[in-house]
C-alpha cells in the first residue's frame, strides 16, 4: 500500500544540514525522525522531553494514521523510548510533529541537533461503529485472558 504524505518543513535545517526522512531500504516501514533541537539536550535517567521534529505532516485519509515508534537500537541499548509509549498521529492533525523522548535507562543520554531519535510509520486504520449488545456470540476464548493459558 502506498500513500503520498503531505509534509511541511518547519525547520530550515532540512534541505541544507539535514536530509528529509527517508525509507532506509526498499521494504523499510519506518521513516526516521530527527531531533530539531537548537542545542544538545541531555536527558538524565527518568527524564522526558518533548522534542520538535521540525516537520508537520497531514495524513488526510481517515483510513490511515501515523505512529511514532522508538528506534530499536536507541531503545534497547540506551533506554531511549517514548514518554507516551507510542505516539498516535491522527489523520486530521496538522500541527507540529512532536516527539516525547523518555530516558528509561540508567545513564544520562545526550541528543545532538539532527540526531535520528524515533521513527514514523503510516498504518491503515479501521474506524468502528459501536453497537451495544446484551450478550456476545460465544467464542473459543470467551473471557480468558491475561495469561490464563499459562506459559507452556
Ligand atoms: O507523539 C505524539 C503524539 C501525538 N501528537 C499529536 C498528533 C495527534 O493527532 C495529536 C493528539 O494526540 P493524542 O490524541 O494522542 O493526544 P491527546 O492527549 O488525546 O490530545 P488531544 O486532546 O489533542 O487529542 O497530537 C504528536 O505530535 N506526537
Ligand atoms: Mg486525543
Amino acid at each position: 500500500m502506498h500513500h503520498t504524505l503531505e509534509l511541511k518543513i518547519l525547520d530550515a535545517r532540512f534541505g541544507s544540514e539535514w536530509s528529509l526522512p527517508e525509507y532506509a531500504t526498499p521494504a523499510s516501514a519506518g521513516l526516521d525522525l530527527r531531533a530539531a533541537l537548537d542545542a544538545p539536550l541531555t536527558l538524565q535517567p527518568g527524564d522526558t522531553a518533548l522534542v520538535p521534529s521540525g516537520l508537520a505532516i497531514h495524513v488526510g485519509d481517515p483510513t490511515l494514521c501515523a505512529v511514532i515508534l522508538p528506534r530499536s537500537g536507541l531503545g534497547h541499548k540506551h533506554g531511549i523510548v517514548l514518554g507516551n509509549g507510542t505516539g498516535l498521529i491522527d489523520a486530521d492533525y496538522q500541527g507540529p510533529l512532536m516527539i516525547s523522548v523518555w530516558n528509561r535507562g540508567r545513564e544520562a543520554f545526550t541528543m545532538q541537533p539532527g540526531d535520528r531519535i524515533a521513527q514514523l510509520v503510516v498504518l491503515p486504520i479501521v474506524r468502528a461503529t459501536l453497537q451495544v449488545v446484551e450478550e456476545f456470540e460465544t467464542s473459543a476464548r470467551g473471557a480468558g485472558g491475561f495469561g490464563h493459558s499459562g506459559v507452556r
